[in-house]
């Protein structure tokens, strides 16, 4: 059967400066919004994140590295450990580090609040492009090694987060992936929402850093915690290629 991912008539947006979602009007009405509001936690938003200039710099590093095909017209690169989600299984296997140039990235999530004890063990470029129809269907990260905060840089174009309670929920939520923003999803929009991108919201190419942090049975006191340790020390030496490198 083919599960057409589309969304419900009761549509609502996410204002990051307001922290509440929206029935009906658009991504950017602010102030002017109107409709019943609903509180949707677990969003935060941070614009401008990273400079024009930063941006560039970044995307033209990206690019210095081959990127691999993914499912649903997305390309992608990884660094991270090699998991079985099935099986519940982590290999640091070919894992030589986060790259050279997410140093600096680093550095500045540290300065955001909600970020200052963030450890990111994991790193997933992601291209869209709409030549591709490039999407993402609605999921949950994997609860088993990935952490309470997933953490995405935006790059190239803005477009919508789509959350639902499930595949045909009547009630979605819109949250706007700025370009240049970085967004944190924790708690019930972790949790309790399924996360999503639709085709028609790709306009023209762009790029997501996701970073993941390891969950808490590989934290400090969590009975894997010397493995995650160890994932750890080789994602921060910063030397990192990408997995797809390794096969060419
Ligand atoms: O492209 C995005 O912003 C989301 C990607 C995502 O949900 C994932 O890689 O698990
Ligand atoms: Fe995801």
């Amino acid at each position: 059967m083919l599960l057409l991912y589309i969304c419900s008539s009761k549509i609502h947006h996410f204002c990051d400066l307001c922290n509440k979602a929206f029935e009906g009007g658009k991504i950017d009405d602010h102030p002017n919004h109107h409709g019943d509001s609903l509180e949707f936690p677990g969003i935060f938003i941070q614009r401008d994140f990273i400079s024009p200039e930063e941006e560039l710099e970044i995307c033209q590093q990206i690019y210095q590295s081959p990127f691999v095909e993914s499912q649903s017209g997305r390309r992608k690169q990884d660094y991270g450990p090699k998991v079985n989600f099935k099986r519940k299984k982590i290999k640091a296997g070919g894992f030589t580090g986060l790259p050279n140039f997410s140093k600096m990235l680093y550095k500045r999530m540290k300065s955001v609040d909600i970020l200052k004890d963030f450890e990111p063990v994991e790193q997933c470029n992601l291209e869209y492009v709409p030549e591709r129809g490039s999407s993402i269907d609605p999921h949950f990260d994997d609860f088993w090694v990935w952490g309470e905060r997933l953490v995405t840089l935006n790059l190239g174009s803005d477009t919508v987060l789509c959350m639902t309670l499930s595949e045909n929920s009547d009630v979605s939520v819109h949250v706007p992936l700025f370009n240049r923003s970085l967004i944190v999803v924790y708690g019930p929009a972790r949790h309790i929402w399924m996360h999503g991108i639709h085709r028609e919201n790709i306009t023209r190419k762009r790029l997501a850093i996701t970073f993941r942090e390891l969950s808490a049975e590989f934290q400090p006191g969590g009975n894997k915690e010397t493995e995650g340790q160890n994932l750890l020390d080789i994602a921060l030496t910063f030397e990192g290629i990408s997995i797809g490198s390794l096969k060419l």
